[in-house]
C-alpha cells in the first residue's frame, strides 16, 4: 500500500462537548495502535497509570504504548516533529485543539507542514447535542467550524429523546455539508473509524504491511462482530471492486466531490493509462485526497479496489458513482487525463 505517513486527527469542539471524553475512549479502545497524544495540559487526560503534571513541552510514554504530550501553540509544529521522527514508535498522533488554536489555523499548519513522515487526518469537531442551540448562540463560529470538519460526532446523544435527537441530527448535518456526522453518548467514537487497524498487531512481524484484502477482512470481521452491534450499526464499512479501469478524471472528481456521509477512503486504482501502467494507491480523510504510485506485482490483477468509512452513506448511489467513473463509459484515457491524478501525487 506504500509508505504511510503517522495521520495527525485534531479534535476539536467548543467547551464541554466532549473532547476529552472522546480522547479518553480512543485510548482506552486503541486497538493495538499507538496513539501520540497532544494537548494543552495533561488535567483531565485520565488513562490507566497515567500520572503527569501539566507541564509544558514535555513527553512521557505510558504503560499502555501512548506517547503523550502537551504544548502550547508555539510549540505544536516542533512537537509533531517530535513525535514523527523516523523509526518513531506511534502509527497515529492526535491533537485535542482546546486552548491550542482555531481548526482553521490547525488544519492549515498540517497541510503546510514539510515533515513528510505526518499526513493529514481529519478534523473531528465534537457537538454537545443537548447543548447545541444554546452552544450555536453564545458562539456563531460553531457553525464555521461544523463546516470545517471532516466528521462531526454528536456527542451526548443520551440526554435527548428520539425526536430531539432526529432535530439536533438534521440541523448539524445541513452544517457538516457532505461530511459524516456519528451520534454517540460518551464519546464512544469507534477507534476503526477514525485510525486503519495497527498495522503491527501483538504478534505480528515489526515493519509487516497490512495488504487491502487484511483490511477487507477486517472490516468484514468487524461487521460481524455482534459484540458492540450498537457501535457497528452507527457506522458503515464498504468495499468496492473494478476490474476494468477507472478513468482518472472522472476518479478525481468522485474523490473531490465526495458523496455525502464519507469520512474516509483508501484502496488502490487501475487508471488504464496507456503512458502510464502503475498502480495508484489512494487515500483521502474527508475534502483531503492523496495518491502515490507504486509498480504491480508480478501477477497481480490489474483492479481498482477501495474501502469506504462513513456515516450515513448512501451504498447503492456511492457504487452508482463509482461504476460510472469507469473508462467502459468515458473512452480511452490518454496522458492529458492523467493531470488531475498528478495534481494529488505524493512524493
Ligand atoms: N450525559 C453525558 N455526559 C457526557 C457525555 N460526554 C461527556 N460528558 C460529560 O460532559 C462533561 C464535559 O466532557 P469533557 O470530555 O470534559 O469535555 P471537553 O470538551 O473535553 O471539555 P473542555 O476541555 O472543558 O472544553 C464531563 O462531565 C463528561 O463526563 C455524554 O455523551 N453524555
Amino acid at each position: 500500500m506504500g509508505t504511510r505517513g503517522i495521520p495527525v486527527t485534531i479534535i476539536a469542539g467548543f467547551l464541554g462537548s466532549g473532547k476529552t471524553t472522546l480522547l479518553n475512549h480512543l485510548l482506552g479502545n486503541r486497538a493495538g495502535l499507538r496513539i501520540g497524544v497532544i494537548v494543552n495540559d495533561f488535567g483531565s487526560v485520565n488513562i490507566d497509570g497515567m500520572a503527569v503534571a501539566g507541564q509544558v513541552d514535555s513527553m512521557r510514554m505510558l504503560d499502555n504504548g501512548c506517547l503523550c504530550c502537551a504544548v502550547d501553540a508555539s510549540g505544536l509544529d516542533a512537537m509533531l516533529d517530535r513525535l514523527a521522527r523516523p523509526g518513531a514508535p506511534i502509527d497515529a498522533i492526535v491533537i485535542e485543539a482546546s486552548g491550542l488554536a482555531e481548526p482553521r489555523a490547525m488544519i492549515r499548519m498540517l497541510l503546510a507542514s514539510g515533515n513528510p513522515l505526518i499526513e493529514y487526518g481529519g478534523l473531528v469537531e465534537v457537538v454537545d447535542a443537548a447543548e447545541f442551540p444554546a452552544t450555536r448562540q453564545r458562539h456563531p463560529e460553531l457553525d464555521t467550524h461544523i463546516g470545517l470538519a471532516d466528521l462531526v460526532v454528536l456527542n451526548k446523544t443520551d440526554r435527548l429523546t428520539a425526536g430531539e435527537l432526529a432535530d439536533r441530527h438534521a440541523a448539524v448535518a445541513r452544517l457538516a455539508g457532505d461530511a459524516a456526522v456519528l451520534p454517540v453518548s460518551h464519546g464512544s467514537v469507534p477507534t476503526e473509524l477514525l485510525f486503519e487497524p495497527a498495522e503491527r498487531p501483538v504478534g505480528t512481524r515489526v515493519g509487516e504491511q497490512l495488504s487491502l484484502a487484511d483490511l477487507v477482512a477486517d472490516a468484514a470481521e468487524c461487521a460481524a462482530d455482534e459484540e458492540h452491534p450498537h457501535l457497528h450499526s452507527m457506522y458503515q464499512t464498504m468495499t468496492y471492486f473494478a476490474p476494468d479501469p477507472l478513468h482518472p478524471r472522472e476518479f478525481v472528481r468522485f474523490a473531490t466531490e465526495r458523496p455525502n456521509g464519507l469520512y474516509r477512503m483508501k484502496g488502490f486504482v487501475d487508471f488504464g493509462s496507456p503512458g502510464d501502467r502503475r498502480k495508484y494507491s489512494v487515500q483521502t480523510v474527508g475534502a483531503f485526497l492523496r495518491f502515490e504510485r507504486s509498480r504491480w506485482s508480478p501477477g497481480e490483477q490489474r483492479a481498482s479496489q477501495l474501502v469506504l468509512i462513513g456515516a450515513g452513506l448512501d451504498e447503492p448511489a456511492v457504487r452508482e458513482r463509482l461504476d460510472s467513473c469507469r473508462v467502459a463509459v468515458h473512452g480511452a484515457v490518454d496522458d492529458q487525463a492523467m493531470l488531475p491524478v498528478h495534481r494529488y501525487l505524493r512524493g
